[in-house]
C-alpha cells in the first residue's frame, strides 16, 4: 500500500458549478507531482479536496490507506500533510514568527520546549531563523512565506501540498526554499505557475483544464533571448551603459 493520496473520479463543484470533473489521481512514497493549468482551472480546489477542506460531489478520496468520507476521518489524517496556502496570511494567525511555527508540533503533542525547538530548526534551514522574534503580520511577502513553510515542515509531515511556494520569493531566497523541498523525504503536490520551477523539480506532472486532470509532460530546452536588463545604480556613479545625451548638447 504505497499509495499516500488517491483521488478516484472526483467531482468537486463551487457555488453549484462543477470545478473538477472525474478526477483521479494517486500520489506515491517520494514522488513531485506538479499540477499545472490555467488560473481558475481547479488547482487550489484539487489541494483542498485532498484534505477536506472541499467535498467531493462524487467521487471519493483515500489517505494512506483510508477511505475519508466524513470530517472524523480527515481531522485523524490532517496533520500528516502539510498544506501551504496560497495566501499566506491566510496562514498565519499568532502574535509572533516563533509561536507561529511551533503552533503545529504543539497541536500534534509536542511539549512547548520541543514545539519550540523544532520550529526554531525549521526557521533556520529555510534561513529565516533570525525572523523568530518578529510580528508574523509585519513581514514581507517573501519572508510570510518561507515562515509557513517552516510552520509545515516543523510539524513533519508525510506529504506537502504546495499552492505557488515560490510566489514573491527573490533568489537567494528561493535556492534556499528549493534546497529544502529537495531535502525533505516526504512526497510533494505542487501547484505552480513557476515553469522553470516546475521543470527542476517535478518528479511527474498532471494538466488541469476545464476541470479536467491529464497526464501533461515536463521538458526543459535552451532559449536563446535578447531583452534589456535594467541595472540600477546611484546617480551620480559611473555607468558606462548610462544613456548618452542627444547629439549636439553635449
Ligand atoms: N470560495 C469560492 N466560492 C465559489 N467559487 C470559488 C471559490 N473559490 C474559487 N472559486 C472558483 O472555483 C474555480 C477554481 O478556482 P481555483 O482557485 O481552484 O483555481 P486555480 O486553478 O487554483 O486558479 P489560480 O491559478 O488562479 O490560482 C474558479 O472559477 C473560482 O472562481
Amino acid at each position: 500500500m504505497s499509495d499516500l493520496v488517491a483521488l478516484a473520479d472526483v467531482t468537486v463543484s463551487r457555488d453549484g458549478t462543477p470545478v473538477l470533473r472525474d478526477v483521479s489521481l494517486v500520489l506515491s512514497a517520494g514522488e513531485r507531482l506538479a499540477i499545472v493549468g490555467p488560473n481558475g482551472a481547479g488547482k487550489t480546489t484539487l489541494l483542498r479536496t485532498v484534505v477536506g477542506l472541499q467535498r467531493p460531489d462524487r467521487g471519493s478520496v483515500r489517505l494512506f490507506g483510508v477511505d475519508c468520507a466524513h470530517e472524523k476521518q480527515f481531522r485523524l489524517l490532517r496533520p500528516r500533510i502539510g498544506f501551504l496556502f496560497q495566501d499566506s496570511d491566510d496562514q498565519l494567525f499568532c502574535p509572533t514568527v516563533i509561536e507561529d511555527v511551533a503552533f503545529g508540533p504543539l497541536n500534534i503533542g509536542c511539549t512547548q520546549a520541543e514545539a519550540t525547538a523544532r520550529a526554531q530548526r525549521a526557521l533556520d534551514e529555510l534561513g529565516v531563523g533570525h525572523l523568530a522574534n518578529r510580528v508574523s503580520h509585519r513581514l514581507s511577502g517573501g519572508e510570510k512565506r518561507l515562515v509557513c513553510l517552516a510552520g509545515l515542515v516543523a510539524m513533519r509531515p508525510d506529504v506537502l501540498l504546495l499552492d505557488e511556494p515560490t510566489n514573491g520569493i527573490d533568489e537567494a531566497n528561493g535556492q534556499r526554499l528549493r534546497t529544502a523541498l529537495k531535502d525533505f523525504a516526504g512526497a510533494i503536490i505542487l501547484v505552480s505557475h513557476d515553469a522553470a520551477f516546475v521543470a527542476d523539480f517535478a518528479s511527474r506532472a498532471m494538466i488541469l483544464e476545464a476541470g479536467r486532470l491529464a497526464p501533461a509532460q515536463i521538458h526543459s530546452h535552451p532559449h536563446v533571448h535578447t531583452h534589456a536588463h535594467v541595472h540600477p545604480h546611484p546617480a551620480d556613479a559611473a555607468a558606462p551603459d548610462r544613456p548618452r545625451p542627444p547629439p549636439g548638447r553635449d
